[in-house]
């Protein structure tokens, strides 16, 4: 099983302005794909994208479009229980990765309902993301739930465990609804991923990394790497895997740790 790394546009390649150049500089450090957050960038911390010059850089360099963020990509508050800002942003941003060739849009569960049982509010998302699968349909858009660190990253988040993300995928039930498991968030709320893994089968749609404690690439934490390739091989995952951190190094220096675990246990695709 072998794992395309596309590197997050956002955060690599940052030496070059703007993110055509980015996409060509992925491109010419051997990168098939690459992700981003927000298109548009009204959503902090991405920022406004020149759609049409990055459409262009995609297409001339081949390099894949895997994953952008919803826009607003944490929405879920009360009061108001009103989502329409929530949905017309899912439909914007799908008519978009359609445009781009994107086939993933990353959603999260905000702050939640509070004051009510765990299980309702995940029902009540539940409820949410299918209203907006039926605002996507025929887009051929997946959309992947992540859950984000409550200890760290994402004070009050609701969903902060991939295992929740997951209870919600299921009562969804939809095969255009997934879970994004990014390996950072997990490590950070104490998973053990081998548990996770076990739990989610075919559910794991698309996977992120970055090292723990710090949120720095691969390499400079205490996340054992081959190991968690080893897992997500057994529980299946042949799919892309986002490189979302803060690199503390040049961006293509960033990424030789781990294309080395890869290509060590066989699992680097080109
Ligand atoms: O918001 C975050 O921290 C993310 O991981 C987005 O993918």
């Amino acid at each position: 099983m072998t794992h395309r790394l596309a590197p997050n546009i956002e955060l690599l390649f940052t030496e070059h302005g703007d993110y055509h150049d980015r996409v060509r500089a992925a491109a010419a450090a051997g990168f098939t794909s690459v992700e981003m957050w927000g298109p548009t960038g009204k959503d902090a911390p991405a920022k406004p994208k020149d759609l049409a010059a990055l459409k262009d850089a995609l297409q001339e360099t081949g390099v894949r479009l895997e994953a952008q963020l919803a826009e607003p990509r944490t929405q879920f508050m009360i009061p108001p229980k009103d989502h329409s800002h929530f949905y017309r942003g899912i439909e914007e941003g799908a008519r978009i990765a359609a445009d781009l060739g994107c086939p993933r849009i990353v959603v999260q569960g905000g702050t939640g309902f509070g004051g009510r049982k765990r299980q309702e509010q995940h029902d009540e998302l539940a409820g949410i993301y299918t209203r907006a699968l039926e605002l996507v349909e025929g887009s051929g858009v997946v959309l992947v739930l992540e859950a984000v660190n409550t200890r760290v990253d994402h004070p009050g988040t609701l969903l902060d465990r991939t295992a929740d993300a997951l209870d919600v995928a299921r009562t969804v039930g939809s095969p255009q609804f997934g879970v994004l498991l990014d390996v950072y968030h997990s490590r950070v709320e104490s998973e053990d991923l081998v548990q996770v893994l076990a739990q989610a089968g075919p559910l794991v749609r698309y996977v992120q990394v970055a090292d723990a404690p710090g949120r720095g690439e691969p390499g400079t934490g205490s996340i054992d790497w081959a190991a968690t390739f080893r897992a997500l091989t057994a529980a299946g995952y042949d799919g892309p895997v986002g490189l979302e951190y803060f690199p503390t190094v040049p961006s293509e220096e960033s990424t030789r740790h781990l294309r080395a675990v890869l290509a060590d246990l066989g699992a680097l695709a080109r």
